[in-house]
């Protein structure tokens, strides 16, 4: 019992500080001094998972986009196509409604297979264009996600650990979301933080006492050097 085990952690309500946008900083230096695989596996797109493993230095171990995009550190892996979403959000735009974002968007200026509406959009006439595409709306409580229903963050997490060479029935999960709920399946431990949806909190093998990034660090904590 003196190895870590890897992780798989996830970003928005999982490594954030409460009621806000942003990084909690404590998560940093338990993240980078980490003895095993760090995977951040997001809903956000594939540049800012990058950032923060390069910020965090660590190696790029990234699902991006909630599975449509995968970097095994060596090969990007796209599973889905965003032509689908794109027509989706331009119908959406066309009946008058906004993606949310402003005019940039940097939100989905480069996301590569789904697009992603703001909350404060109507996500009714959203859903009823996405199923005439095919595609679902997944609600992380941070964004409206309009995507292909195949790919998942947890086949992205496998084709990881499969790359990489590590084992994920010796690693953990922390999460907040229905987005995470793929990732829970794959890992031996999955963690819920306290502020986590119904969807994470019935799928995980335990809900943490503690929320958001304090939840996360009370993981890092237990798991350290338990494997
Ligand atoms: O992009 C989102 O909506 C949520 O991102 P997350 O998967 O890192 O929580
Ligand atoms: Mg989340």
């Amino acid at each position: 019992m003196t190895a870590d085990p890897p992780l798989v952690l996830d970003i928005d309500g999982t490594l954030t500080r409460p009621e806000s946008w942003g990084l909690d900083p404590r998560v940093l230096d338990p993240i980078r001094d980490w003895e095993a695989p760090v995977v951040i596996a997001t809903g956000k797109a594939f540049p800012y998972p990058v950032a923060l493993c390069h910020f965090a230095g660590i190696p790029e171990l990234v699902v991006a986009e909630n599975g449509g995009v995968v970097y095994t550190g060596e090969d990007v892996f796209f599973t889905a196509d965003r032509e689908a979403a794109q027509a989706v959000a331009e119908r959406y735009r066309g009946a008058g409604y906004e993606l949310g974002w402003g005019a940039e968007d940097t939100v989905n200026r480069w996301r590569e297979t789904e697009v992603a509406i703001n909350l404060d959009q109507p996500v009714e006439p959203l859903r009823e264009i996405a199923a005439e595409y095919g595609l679902e709306v997944v609600d992380t409580g941070y964004a409206y996600h309009v995507k292909d229903a195949d790919p998942n963050k947890g086949d992205g997490v496998e084709t990881i650990a499969d790359r990489v060479g590590f084992d994920l029935a010796e690693s953990v999960a922390v999460g907040d979301s229905i987005n995470d709920v793929s990732t829970f399946e794959v890992v031996d431990r999955s963690f819920a933080v306290a502020n986590a949806d119904r969807a994470a909190t019935e799928a995980a093998d335990e809900v943490l006492e503690d929320a958001h990034a304090d939840g996360t660090l009370s993981v890092l904590e237990r798991v350290r050097g338990s494997r």
